[in-house]
């Protein structure tokens, strides 16, 4: 089993239908607007971002979001994973009634409950949400900047992309990078070239969040390759939310070709019908990857995480030792 990393991957958007069902009743909330046959319910980028709202707002004490980040990284050690970042929103937790302190202290608990389990290593990215405005995102980064977490490494902006320009949020970025934060954006999902384009110059990110639609403009993918900014990739996400038509268009192999580092990672897997291990099954099927190849998206995941030099050199020889790890 190839040994597998994850960068991209929102804690909110990784519960599946059944323990939100589980929350629903805790809770005594109806979820069936947004959940329906066992299934997350929703048409476009609009819809899904209403029900991962609506499911976030069921994760309402310490507990419940430890055991959310215990269930998702044990889960994905099962598969092989050594490392796993996880985007959280002290929006959404405010929403749901806890502290941004309390809330990443409870995600904390959770990653190390499956550490000490596994094993697996985990790192959390504080992320504003775009479409809350500059302020909520400056708010964010000011709380990535305080809060002091061990785990806490990094800080990014997911939410709504065609919501304002990159340059609103700098200052939110400056504070965050300044403080010493790895810096990521989501940015080339919902808005094209431009986006990411803009993403660079304004936020100046060490990874960005998908960045795939780079690839409608080659002096682009050319300025990716040389800076060398890491694209944090999310075939199956892409597809379902129709960013392409199917895997056979996703340019990721030609991102690869044209010397772009990349990784892959789930996105918000129960909501597209994925997971970790599935994504390095679809690089393999897909994009005719190898076991190499896909070790060698791993050893890109490594080098780029938001880790101390210490642990990413631990992980890049547990990695060397099972890089193409026996059959469990
Ligand atoms: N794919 C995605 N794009 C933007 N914001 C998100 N929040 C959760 N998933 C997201
Ligand atoms: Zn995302």
């Amino acid at each position: 089993m190839v040994a597998k990393a994850e960068l991209h991957c929102h804690i909110e958007g990784a519960a599946s239908p059944d323990l939100v069902l589980a929350q629903a009743r805790r809770y005594g909330v109806d979820p069936s607007s947004f959940i329906r046959d066992g299934a997350y319910v929703w048409g476009d980028f609009t819809g899904f971002l209403a029900a991962y709202d609506a499911a976030a707002g069921l994760f309402r004490s310490e507990e419940d979001y430890a055991a959310l980040a215990e269930d998702y990284l044990t889960g994905l050690a099962r598969d092989g994973a050594v490392y796993s970042e996880i985007f959280i929103s002290p929006d959404h937790a405010v929403k749901a009634g806890l502290s941004p302190d309390a809330y990443t202290d409870a995600l904390g608990e959770g990653i190390a409950r499956a550490r000490a389990a596994t094993g697996i290593e985990g790192r959390m990215i504080v992320t504003g949400i775009r479409h809350f405005g500059a302020s909520s995102v400056e708010a964010a980064a000011r709380f990535a900047v305080r809060c002091g977490h061990p785990l806490v490494t990094g800080f990014g902006m997911a939410g709504e992309e065609r919501f304002g320009h990159p340059r609103d949020y700098a200052a939110a970025f400056d504070l965050a990078r300044e403080a010493g934060l790895g810096i990521t954006v989501h940015a080339g999902e919902l808005a094209g070239w431009e986006s990411v384009a803009a993403a660079l110059d304004h936020i100046r990110p060490a990874r960005i969040g998908h960045g795939v639609r780079a690839i409608e403009n080659p002096d682009l993918v050319r300025r990716l390759a040389e800076e060398g900014v890491v694209l944090e990739v999310c075939p199956v996400s892409n597809v379902t939310l129709k960013v392409f038509a199917d895997l056979a268009s996703h340019p990721l192999p030609q991102l690869l070709a044209a010397g772009c580092r990349v990784t892959l990672n789930s996105d918000d897997p129960p909501h597209f019908h994925t997971s970790l291990a599935h994504e390095y099954a679809v690089a393999a099927e897909a994009f005719g990857l190898d076991d190499d190849a896909l070790a060698g998206l791993t050893r890109t995941a490594l080098e780029a995480a938001f880790l101390d030099e210490a642990t990413r050199a631990m992980l890049l020889r547990r990695l060397g030792d099972k890089a193409v790890a026996p059959e469990a």
